[in-house]
C-alpha cells in the first residue's frame, strides 16, 4: 500500500449508498476522493444536503461525465439505482475507468433473467459475462484484479454468507431452503415513499415482495452455483421500524445428524482468515445492533434433532457489508491491498 494514494469518484454521492461510500474511504489509508458525482445537483455543495460533511468534503458536486470522471479517478463506484448503472457503467469503462457497482444491473448472469425481475433493459451480455460478483468471502480470488465488481445485494449479502459453507459440504438438502428476511429502512433508499413514512413504518412490521422479490433470483444464482443443481427458494422479506440492519433468518433440512458444534467448526473453516464474518457458539444469537455501522455478518445456528432442520441466522448492517462496505473490501482485494484497510471500526453500540 505504499507511493501514491488510488484515487476514487463516487455517482452516486447523494444517496445512502454514496454518503456511506464518503464515510469510509475519507479514512482509508491509501485512497483519495478526488470527485463527488450528482445527476441532479452538479455544481451545488454536497454540504448542501449533508451538513455533517463539513470541512470534510470540500469539492463541489461533479456532472455524471465519463470523461471527466476518468481524467480525475482510477476507480469509480456506481452507487446508482438498477436501470441506470446498466447504462452508466458501459460508458466509464470505455473511458478507462475500473467500475464496482452497487446496484442489481450487473448481478444477474442470464439477461433475460434480469428483465423479468428488474422490469429493465439487461446490460449488454459481453458486460454481464465480465462483471465479478463481488461476494468478497466467496469469490475474492476472481474479485483481485477485476476491472468490473458488481456488489452484490444486501439481503443475498447476509443470506448466501449464511447458507454457502453448509450447502457446499453438501449437509444440507438444497430443495428444502426458506429464507425470512428483514430489513431497516435506509435499505430503500432516500427517496421518500408512502411505504417509509415514519407514520407507516413506525410501530410497524411489514412483509413485501412476496415471492417477487429482485433478489431472490441473485441468491438462487449463487446457491445453484454452489449446490451444482438447479436451487430454488422460498424468500420473505418484511420492513422493520429501525434505521440499519438486517436479519436473515434460513431454515433448512439437514442431511445427517449434525450438531452444533460440527457446524461450528465447518463456517470456521471456511472463513478461515476472513476477518469480517464471526461465528457464534454457546447459543449465542446474532443481533443487528451488534454489527451495526460496521463490515461485519455474524452468524449463529441451531441443529434441531427433533426436526432434522437447521436454523441459520445472519446479521449485517445493510449499508455497510450490504452495500458501501463490501464495496471497500472489494475495492481492497481488487488492488491487492489487506481486504480490511479503511474498514477497521468495530460496531456502534448502543
Ligand atoms: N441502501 C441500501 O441498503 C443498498 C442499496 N443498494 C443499491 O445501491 C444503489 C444506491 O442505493 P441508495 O444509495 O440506497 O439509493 P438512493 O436512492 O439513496 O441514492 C441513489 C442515488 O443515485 C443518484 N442518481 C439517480 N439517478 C441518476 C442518474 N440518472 N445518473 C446518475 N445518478 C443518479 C441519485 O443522486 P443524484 O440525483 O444527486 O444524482 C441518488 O442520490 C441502488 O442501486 C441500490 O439498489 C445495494 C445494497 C444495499
Ligand atoms: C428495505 C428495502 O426496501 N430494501 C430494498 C433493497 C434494495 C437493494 O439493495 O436493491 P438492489 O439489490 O436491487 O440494488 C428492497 O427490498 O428492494
Amino acid at each position: 500500500m505504499n507511493g501514491e494514494k488510488v484515487k476514487v469518484a463516487i455517482v452516486g454521492s447523494t444517496g445512502y449508498g454514496g454518503v456511506e461510500l464518503i464515510r469510509f474511504l475519507w479514512g482509508h489509508p491509501a485512497v483519495e476522493i478526488v470527485s463527488v458525482i450528482s445527476a441532479s445537483s452538479a455544481g451545488a455543495p454536497i454540504t448542501e444536503g449533508f451538513p455533517h460533511l463539513s470541512d470534510i468534503i470540500v469539492q463541489s458536486l461533479d456532472a455524471v461525465e465519463p470523461e471527466e470522471i476518468a481524467a480525475k479517478a482510477d476507480v469509480v463506484f456506481t452507487a446508482t439505482p438498477s436501470g441506470v448503472s446498466g447504462k452508466l457503467v458501459p460508458e466509464l469503462l470505455k473511458a478507462g475507468l475500473k467500475v464496482i457497482d452497487l446496484s442489481g444491473d450487473f448481478r444477474i448472469k442470464d439477461g433475460d433473467v434480469y428483465e423479468t425481475w428488474y422490469k429493465h433493459e439487461a446490460p449488454d451480455s459481453q458486460l454481464l459475462d465480465r462483471a465479478v460478483y463481488g461476494l468478497s468471502e466467496v469469490y475474492g480470488d476472481e474479485v483481485r484484479g477485476a476491472g468490473l465488481i458488481s456488489n452484490p445485494g444486501c439481503y443475498p449479502t447476509a443470506t448466501l454468507l449464511g447458507l454457502i459453507p453448509a450447502l457446499s459440504a453438501g449437509w444440507i438438502d438444497p430443495g428444502s431452503i426458506i429464507i425470512d428476511a428483514k430489513s431497516g429502512v435506509s435499505g430503500s433508499g432516500r427517496g421518500t415513499s408512502l411505504t417509509t413514512h415514519y407514520a407507516e413504518i413506525n410501530e410497524n412490521l411489514k412483509a413485501y415482495k412476496v415471492n417477487k422479490h429482485q433478489h431472490i433470483p441473485e441468491i438462487e444464482q449463487v446457491l445453484s452455483q454452489v449446490a451444482g443443481e438447479p436451487v430454488t427458494v422460498t424468500f420473505t422479506t418484511h420492513l422493520t421500524p429501525m434505521t440499519r440492519g438486517i436479519m436473515s433468518t434460513m431454515y433448512a433440512g439437514l442431511k445427517g445428524a449434525y450438531t452444533e458444534e460440527d457446524l461450528i467448526q465447518l463456517y470456521r473453516q471456511f472463513y478461515k482468515g476472513r476477518s469480517f464474518v464471526r461465528i457464534r457458539e454457546n447459543g449465542i444469537w446474532p443481533a443487528t445492533k451488534e454489527v451495526f455501522g460496521s463490515n461485519y455478518c455474524d452468524i449463529g445456528f441451531a441443529a434441531d434433532r427433533r426436526t432434522g432442520r437447521l436454523t441459520i441466522i445472519s446479521v449485517i448492517d445493510n449499508m455497510v457489508k450490504g452495500a458501501a462496505g463490501q464495496a471497500i473490501q472489494n475495492l481492497n482485494l481488487m488492488m491487492g491491498w489487506d481486504e480490511t484497510a479503511g474498514l477497521n471500526y468495530i460496531p456502534v453500540y448502543p
